[in-house]
């Protein structure tokens, strides 16, 4: 029997509309619709019978915390189905990485979850949407595939959602798995893994997400020469309960920023530093105690593990333990 792909349509360039062939930039995201593109492969049905549904049709960098919660929620229950196999949900590539780590943490489920998107719109000339379908529906058609948690695939090259980075901004080649390397790729259509992620994704994580659930203030602050530490005051008056530096190379802060920074833990805000380096980790360190380091992760995957922890704990020593772990 042929695996039962569940496709549920995000929009993004997959799902983008240019006035011409030849159109690569000027186009709206999110034009057309899931039954479009599914009817747009029809080598989709060689390999998988297919299912979707169309669960928004945005540009990614519109994603919103409500949305993102929704489709954690929405793909909770489709996982659920016994008359499902696989799930690919084409997205946006701007917050794509984003995204994908949610769902890493907050979906739990042994079956293959495939993040897909495109670089080019739907109406280009060499466009790589229908070919990241196939191969996607064809990932996640494989069920081993669920043994790395969410999964992200793009020209050929598949990437473990915890280390997913978008490194090209128009590039048909825009994904890296940031320092590790891919976990594997797509041969002739058919995935060969050579990797798997340790931290805990899926079926090990210990959160759950329903739709409408409300994630805590958090806000990420990007370091410079020059930079504010007003921007700490008004995170306070924000009200967040956590803060994401994204700092200097090993996360170093100012020193000018000690005074603030105090007064936002005294406060109870825990507060993370990552990087704005390309790479590396970023451990504790005794010059900011009190401060958790990021690991190896972007500030914005930072920022949406520290709203899950903060469902658990404030305690930083905590915190630093789930930064360990996922
Ligand atoms: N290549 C893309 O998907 C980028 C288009 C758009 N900004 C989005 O993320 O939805």
């Amino acid at each position: 029997m042929k695996s039962r792909i569940y496709i549920i349509g995000c929009g993004g360039t997959i799902a983008g509309r240019a006035g011409a062939a030849d159109e690569l930039l000027g186009y709206q995201a999110g034009e057309v619709s899931v039954a479009e593109l599914i009817a747009s492969v029809p080598a989709l049905a060689e390999y998988a019978s297919i299912a979707g549904e169309q669960y928004c049709n945005i540009d990614s960098s519109s994603m919103t915390e409500e949305l993102l919660t929704g489709l954690s929620a929405r793909i909770q229950a489709v996982a659920d189905r016994d008359d499902v196999d696989g799930i690919v949900v084409t997205h946006g590539t701007d917050s794509m990485d984003e995204t994908a780590y949610f769902l890493n943490l907050t979906v739990h489920t042994h079956k293959p979850i495939v993040i897909v998107g495109a670089m080019r719109p739907a109406t280009a000339i060499s466009a790589d949407g229908p070919l990241n379908l196939l191969e996607a529906v064809r990932l996640a058609a494989c069920p081993e595939a669920g043994d790395y948690g969410v999964l992200q695939l793009m020209n050929s090259s598949i990437c473990a959602a915890r280390y997913v980075e978008k490194t090209d901004t128009t590039h048909v080649h825009a994904f890296s798995d940031g320092q590790l390397g891919y976990v594997g790729f797509m041969q002739d259509g058919v995935p060969v893994f050579y990797q798997k992620p340790l931290r805990k994704h899926t079926y090990t994580s210990e959160w759950t997400c329903q739709a409408g659930k409300r994630l805590p203030a958090v806000w990420i602050i990007y370091c410079h020469i020059g930079m504010s530490e007003d921007l700490i005051e008004a995170a306070l008056a924000a009200h967040v309960e956590g803060l994401v530096f994204c700092g200097f190379g090993h996360g170093n802060l100012p020193l000018y920023l000690k005074e603030g920074l105090e007064k936002a833990l005294g406060q109870g805000v825990v507060v993370v530093r990552a990087t704005r380096a390309s790479g590396g980790i970023v451990s504790p360190v005794p010059q900011w105690p009190g401060v958790v380091g990021a690991d190896n992760l972007s500030p914005q995957k930072a920022r949406l593990l520290l709203q899950l922890i903060l469902e658990k704990t404030h305690d930083p020593e905590a915190v630093q333990q789930y930064f360990q772990l996922y």
